[in-house]
């Protein structure tokens, strides 16, 4: 099998050097800055063992590969909002033998949020999603990392929206090989709902800075509380903190590189890059959809997303809004609640 990575960033490259050290075949998709030094000076994938560097090929879209393969697998990894121009670009690319991307190609939504495998299934007919539970950091051009150890990542992946298929149990097999541990579930997005309670902190860690002391815990404890009540009264299932805990175990311990301890989450490098775009509207602007649907209130989530939104599009340096100012705010956001 070929992969072909979809946004080879913090994610897409770390899967994709991985992969590519374990033997596989791998094409890097990437645009801008970041396309040009991956081009011009491979990717540089740090990992606890040193930094690796990977010499792949590199395009910006279909069009530079021209005719894809029958054993292609196309691997997503932009952020959210960044799926559907990927879909609409990937989906229509010609495959040897005939027929379309969309028509005959694997594609793996490797993304957190719950909203990318429903944007796939509009276009692809074979969609598969992951749980990604994999830490990793892409803030300089051509520079991926990735602190996990002994693991660098754990990915519960499957058919999208239920089942498992020799597909993707090929896929996890070379993940396994190249430093993942991929079960295949079943249930994929009840792992996917599970890791969207826990990423409803990432706008939280990028407004304010790191979710550390307990007002900082209190807070996103009320976050996650209503993210899922939410869940709860849309009937969604999800796995538990202890199922999670005792499929993870210490398997993927972050340690320092180069001395330097690692970031903040995906949501603080787009703030941290400037990048213009944060996915708040499919992590905490998921839970506000559902909760709307499901007449469950969501002040704190819509909070975040709000604030989280401004602050990309002001580019604000991430941790800049003092934690108390913020407190401030989601007390005012549930009083107002209660006054309405
Ligand atoms: N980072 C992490 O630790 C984790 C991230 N995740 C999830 O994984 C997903 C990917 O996140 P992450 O890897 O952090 O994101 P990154 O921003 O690091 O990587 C995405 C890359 O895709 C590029 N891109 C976007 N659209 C296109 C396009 N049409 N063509 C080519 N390149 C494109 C982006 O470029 P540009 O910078 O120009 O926008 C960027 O380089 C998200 O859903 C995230 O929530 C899940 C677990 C952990
Ligand atoms: C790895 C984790 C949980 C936190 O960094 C994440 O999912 C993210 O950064 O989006």
């Amino acid at each position: 099998m070929r992969y072909i990575i979809i946004g080879a960033g913090a994610i897409g490259g770390t899967v994709g050097g991985r992969l590519a050290e374990a033997g596989q075949e791998v094409v890097l998709v990437a645009r801008g800055a970041h396309r040009t030094a991956l081009a011009e000076d491979g990717l540089r994938l740090r990992v606890p063992e040193g930094e690796l560097t990977h010499q792949l090929p590199v395009v910006a879209g279909p069009d530079e590969l021209g005719t894809l393969r029958a054993d292609d697998v196309l691997v997503l990894a932009v952020k959210t909002q960044d799926s559907e121009a990927a879909l609409q670009a990937w989906g229509p690319a010609p495959v040897a033998g005939g027929g379309t991307a969309a028509e005959r190609l694997p594609l793996v939504c490797a993304q957190n949020g719950v909203e990318s495998p429903r944007l796939a299934l509009r276009r692809f007919r074979r969609v598969y999603a992951v749980c990604v539970w994999l830490p990793s950091t892409h803030r300089e051009p051509g520079v991926v990392s990735a602190a996990g150890t002994p693991l660098t990542g754990i990915l519960h992946l499957g058919r999208y929206p239920h089942g498992a298929d020799d597909a993707i149990r090929s896929i996890a097999a070379d993940l396994e090989k190249a430093h993942f541990e991929a079960p295949v579930v079943a249930d994929v997005a009840r792992w996917q709902y599970a890791k969207l309670l826990s990423n409803l902190g990432n706008t939280l860690e990028a407004v304010s800075g790191p979710v550390s002391g307990p007002s900082a815990e209190a807070l996103l404890e009320r976050v996650r509380a209503e993210g899922a009540a939410v869940l709860d009264a849309a009937g969604i299932a999800y796995t538990s903190v202890e199922e999670q805990r005792a499929a993870r175990g210490d398997k993927v311990t972050l340690v320092p590189l180069d001395g330097v301890p690692r970031g903040g989450g995906s949501s603080w490098q787009s703030l941290s890059r400037g990048a213009g775009s944060i996915e708040a509207d499919y992590l905490n602007g998921e839970i506000a959809l559902l909760g709307r649907l499901h007449g469950v209130p969501t002040p704190l989530n819509e909070l975040l997303q709000r604030l989280a939104n401004a602050f990309a599009q002001q580019r604000k340096a991430p941790g800049s809004l003092p934690l108390p100012e913020l407190i401030r705010l989601a007390d005012d956001a549930v009083g107002a609640l209660r006054a309405d």
